[in-house]
């Protein structure tokens, strides 16, 4: 489909009732492409009646999308999933436009993203339950999971599609009904995947979509009706605790995937090939905007300068780009904000006495780009070596000792992932075991798995999101006491 077409097909109201209709104001808010500023489409801009009547579909159709046989849930999940799949050349070049990453990163989103549809579908049918007799005597117990009911999903702009399927994915298949907020910056994605699910059959109300420049008023509403019963939130820790501080009135479940920092080690004893391919992944891809991105690159001294003149080469050889030409292999930032804020943190760090090996600057001319850049002597007290960057920005620091690199590594609020290099396997067992994060990747510079838990610890998080975790957060418990047989 060329572009024209593609997005002429994207539903631009808000996703309601298992169709798109206008804001109850009119309003509408535009969206725009990070690669030359100009605008993609107009969108309705959610109010807080908006979300009223979104929340009062979600509870209506509530019990009869959890008495839904498990194999129906899965069966439509499942479609979606072949929906997804099928139009994967749609939601990349969609992800491409308005959220900026490569193409090829984009068609691996949408395998990344479709596969929570998949993996979710065959958890729908697994949901147990337990039997036991009481040791005394005195009963049976059973132990039944049952949705939580109605929740909320505030996606990021970084993985438009992915980080709305981690979320959705689970709370279909677990009964429950759901709203998403997907982020300002990328709503296209989100009313797109709204739309296929309709088409596989999705019962209206199950599923809508709320675009909005408004968030804390919106979401606000939400958080105050005693309906909602989950919150699931992928964004900064600011708005975690905010979100977190809301919950507690109405006392919700919540999973919140926040903030990070990670570090990634590179030991004397990594093979320094896969080191520098690790690193590259880990601080590259979606041009390194991600939660999971190596933030602090930490060398053991011996080996420092080597991994540094090759990262710094691979590094210097990307081409800045927009995301649908060939010869891109890094896109723009998503907005004037985000670059500004990489933009001060390298120059805090330079003016602090940082060395630039490559990059360093913005690129002159429309969108939003920043150059891919390596930075090496980073001084203790520059803020970069605290901030996430959320941007291609490698930031290289030294060390000498295991337990001073580890003690580097921890030394953050965060602890979402943490990524190490060493060929030792003995080094491999104790520093897994020693970084204080949810994931840890031992000589790989990607984590991220469908059937794997996703989640952080300390402020980087709460809850888990993929595997056979994920569902369980859409899950209560309930125990039923049974008379002794
Ligand atoms: O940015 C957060 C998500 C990153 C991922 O799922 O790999």
């Amino acid at each position: 489909m060329n572009v024209t077409d593609l997005l002429n097909s994207v539903p631009t109201g808000l996703w309601q009732g298992g169709r798109s209709v206008p804001s109850e104001s009119g309003r509408t808010f535009d969206v725009v492409n990070p690669a030359t500023g100009e605008v993609l489409a107009s969108v309705a801009n959610a109010t807080p009646a908006d979300a009223r009547a979104a929340l009062d579909m979600a509870a209506t159709v509530a019990d009869d999308w959890a008495a839904t046989p498990a194999r129906t849930r899965a069966e439509i999940l499942r479609a979606a999933f072949e929906a997804v799949t099928a139009r994967a050349d749609d939601f990349a070049l969609l992800m491409t436009l308005e959220m900026g990453k490569v193409l090829p990163e984009s068609r691996g989103e949408v395998t990344y993203g479709a596969e929570f549809l998949r993996w979710f579908s065959e958890e729908a049918v697994r949901i147990g339950g337990r039997t036991a007799t009481a040791p005394a005597g005195t009963g049976e117990i059973a132990v039944v999971k049952e949705p939580v009911g109605p929740c909320l999903a505030i996606t990021p702009w970084n993985f438009p599609l992915a980080m709305g399927t981690r979320k959705i994915g689970p709370a279909l298949a677990a009964g429950c009904t759901m709203i998403v907020k997907p982020a300002e910056d990328t709503p296209l994605t989100m009313l797109l995947l709204a739309q296929v699910f309709a088409e596989v059959g999705l019962p209206p109300g199950v599923l809508s979509v709320l675009p909005t420049l408004d968030a804390p008023t919106v979401v606000g509403e939400l958080m105050a009706d005693e309906r909602l019963r989950k919150v699931s939130f992928t964004g900064s820790t600011g708005v975690g605790k905010i979100l977190l501080a809301q919950a507690a009135n109405n006392v919700l479940r919540t999973s919140m995937e926040l903030g990070g920092s990670a570090p990634f080690v590179v030991f004397d004893d990594a093979d320094l090939d896969k080191a520098v391919d690790g690193a590259m992944l880990a601080k590259m891809r979606n041009g390194g905007e991600a939660c999971t991105a190596a933030n602090r690159i930490l060398v053991q001294n011996g080996i420092r300068e080597a991994f540094t003149a090759r990262l710094t080469e691979r590094v210097a050889s990307m081409r800045v780009g927009p995301g649908w030409e060939e010869t891109s292999s890094i896109g723009p930032i998503i907005n004037a904000k985000q670059r500004g804020s990489i933009a001060a943190l390298v120059d805090e760090a330079v003016a602090a006495g940082a060395t630039v090996r490559t990059g360093g600057k913005q690129v002159d001319g429309a969108g939003f780009f920043f150059e891919p850049t390596v930075l090496d002597g980073i001084p203790d007290d520059a803020r970069i070596r605290r901030d996430e960057i959320f941007g291609p920005v490698a930031a290289i620091v030294g060390f000498d000792t295991e337990e001073e690199g580890v003690a580097m590594a921890n030394d953050t609020e965060y602890g979402l992932a943490a990524y190490f290099f060493t060929e030792n396997v003995g080094r491999a067992q104790r520093v897994a075991r020693k970084l204080q994060a949810g994931m840890v990747g031992v000589n790989r510079g990607v984590i991220s798995d469908p059937a794997a838990p996703f989640g952080g610890i300390k402020q980087s998080g709460l809850g888990s999101e993929g595997g056979s975790e994920g569902i369980q957060e859409y899950l209560n418990t309930k125990y039923i006491a049974l008379p002794a047989l």
